[in-house]
């Protein structure tokens, strides 16, 4: 058995699998979401850390399973977010900086006026936006007491969520990040395969706080024997999307999955190519195995599942996310509602931080359904925002979309994504695919399964149709570009 950890942005999880790739076991924790001003959005590193040892414990025990009957971990995390702590203690000096926090734009415009924009691009295959580490980590080193003189003096270590709990699970033997994840960060060069000297003297980052970067598939290290009851090899290691894209078997170039998480993420394999976007998104990697990286072009959109669990929490709207399909089907359309779910600004393919969230085209009919609906609607046309750049900038027209993640759960979204995109939507038997990615390259390390073993694992669970005429199509869509145009530029600073 393999033992994945998928480390997300709202909730921990612990996932065992068989070698048949099924679902044995899953221990689940959401932690604190933490908003100390607006746009600012932070984790708690410790409660990362304690949730997730938590569950990987919880999914042993609970199961009379032991450290024995697992061969391998495989780690993966949502990306981007950054920790510093000090190396001696092991504590954290600052709340994690989450991926969705937007306090950095004012510095990244400041860079983008000093000419950088296209040195990112070229480099680091990104964008540059507050969503990556690099401006991030530059902001804890500038702003948190004795911060930049620890780091000068060597005390502090650095890390994206999969290097933190390596480093926690291996008792601090192993300071270390994949390929996948590095690429995320904006200080490392996609094409060189190293951290991008220019970059760490731009945002005056000392390199000694910096991860080691290795193959995603490969063994890191062991976890210490008191944490799960023994050693047990960590072998596996990838940001969540690429790890989805792993798990959904896009192996080859021009394969793509779209993750319906906290965010939505579109990624296609495009091989040991890089293609740098015309269309807005970002060039990443993918994973490296067997001594070759291999890349991918990547729509990432901020708010997806966020926007249905902001009904939930703050709208107090719906008990739980899967009951937005249920209230949906209580009005037949939308009723001319649009919601814009710009919360963190948007990301693929328009890239606006001062974007903000919206509601478009109430009338007095307009009811808390109309809105629901109208929410998870957006997720649809988000996606088809980003299909369409990823089909311009890779000419590849796609005949499915192979989904994944929570919210691909809910078969009102699932029709409709099929009917705004005009694209059949595939969703697989396991929907779980970032845990099982992660489990795939674990096991790859260990001999646990062969390459061919996994190749043709996927399996259909449900097809969803086009169904919609074309006119209705791009009626919505055209009234959903119209309200995007209106939240841009919203937050003046
Ligand atoms: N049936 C559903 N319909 C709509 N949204 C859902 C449904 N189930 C879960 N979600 C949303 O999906 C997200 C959880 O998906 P998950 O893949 O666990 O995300 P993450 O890894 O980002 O934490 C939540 O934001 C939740 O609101
Ligand atoms: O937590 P998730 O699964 O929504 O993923 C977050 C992404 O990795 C952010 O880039």
């Amino acid at each position: 058995m393999i033992l994945a950890l998928d480390q997300g942005t709202t909730s921990s999880r612990a996932i065992v699998f068989d070698k048949d790739g099924n679902i044995l076991a899953v221990e689940q924790q959401e932690f604190k979401q933490i908003y100390p001003q607006s746009g600012w959005v932070e984790h708690d590193a410790n409660e990362i850390w304690q949730t997730q040892l938590a569950v990987a414990q919880a999914v042993l025990k609970k199961n009379q399973l032991s450290a024995s009957d697992i061969k391998a971990i495989g780690i993966t995390n949502q990306r981007e977010t950054t920790v510093v702590w000090n190396k001696h203690t092991g504590k954290p000096i600052y709340n994690a900086i989450v991926w969705q926090d937007r306090r950095t734009a004012n510095f990244c415009d400041q860079l983008k006026e000093q000419g950088l924009t296209d040195y990112v691009y070229q480099n680091m295959g990104l964008v540059l936006d507050a969503y990556f580490s690099g401006t991030k980590l530059h902001w804890i080193l500038e702003n948190v007491a004795g911060a930049r003189a620890a780091a000068e003096k060597g005390d502090l270590l650095f890390g994206t969520i999969d290097t933190w709990l390596l480093w926690n699970l291996t008792g601090g033997a192993v300071h270390a990040s994949d390929y996948s994840n590095a690429s995320r960060t904006m200080l490392y060069n996609i094409q060189t395969l190293e951290w991008d000297q220019f970059m760490l003297d731009t945002l005056n980052i000392p390199a000694n706080l910096l991860p080691q970067v290795r193959p995603s598939s490969e063994i890191y290290g062991a976890s210490t024997a008191q944490l799960l009851g023994a050693a047990i090899p960590i072998s596996g290691m990838a940001g969540d999307q690429q790890a989805a894209l792993f798990g959904q078997g896009c192996h080859q170039a021009g394969m793509a999955k779209n993750t319906y998480g906290t965010g939505c993420f579109m990624l296609m394999n495009t091989g040991e190519k890089i293609i740098h976007s015309k269309a807005g998104l970002l060039t990443t990697i993918a994973w490296g195995i067997d001594g070759k990286v291999e890349y991918a072009l990547e729509g990432s959109v901020f708010i997806a599942g966020a926007a249905i669990q902001w009904l939930r929490d703050e709208m107090k709207v719906l008990d739980s996310a899967p009951d937005s399909e249920y209230f949906t089907s209580k009005v037949s359309d939308n009723g001319g509602v649009y919601v814009v779910p710009a919360f963190a600004g948007l990301g693929a393919p328009y890239w606006d931080m001062y974007a903000r969230g919206a509601i478009f085209g109430l009338t007095r009919g307009s009811n808390k359904y109309h809105i629901i609906r109208a929410t998870l609607e957006s997720l649809a046309y988000q996606t088809r925002d980003v299909l369409e750049a990823m089909e311009k900038d890779s000419g590849i027209d796609l005949q499915t979309l192979r989904v994944d993640g929570g919210a691909s759960a809910n078969n009102f979204l699932m029709q409709f994504q099929a009917d705004i995109l005009d694209t059949p939507v595939q969703r697989p038997q396991i929907i779980e695919t970032t845990a099982l990615g992660a489990a795939y390259l674990a096991g790859l390390a260990v001999g646990y399964w062969t390459k061919e073993e996994i190749k043709d694992r996927w399996q259909l669970n449900r097809a969803f149709d086009v169904q919609m005429p074309k006119e209705q199509r791009n009626k919505l869509y055209a009234n959903w570009q119209k309200a995007v145009e209106r939240t841009k530029g919203w937050v003046e600073e």
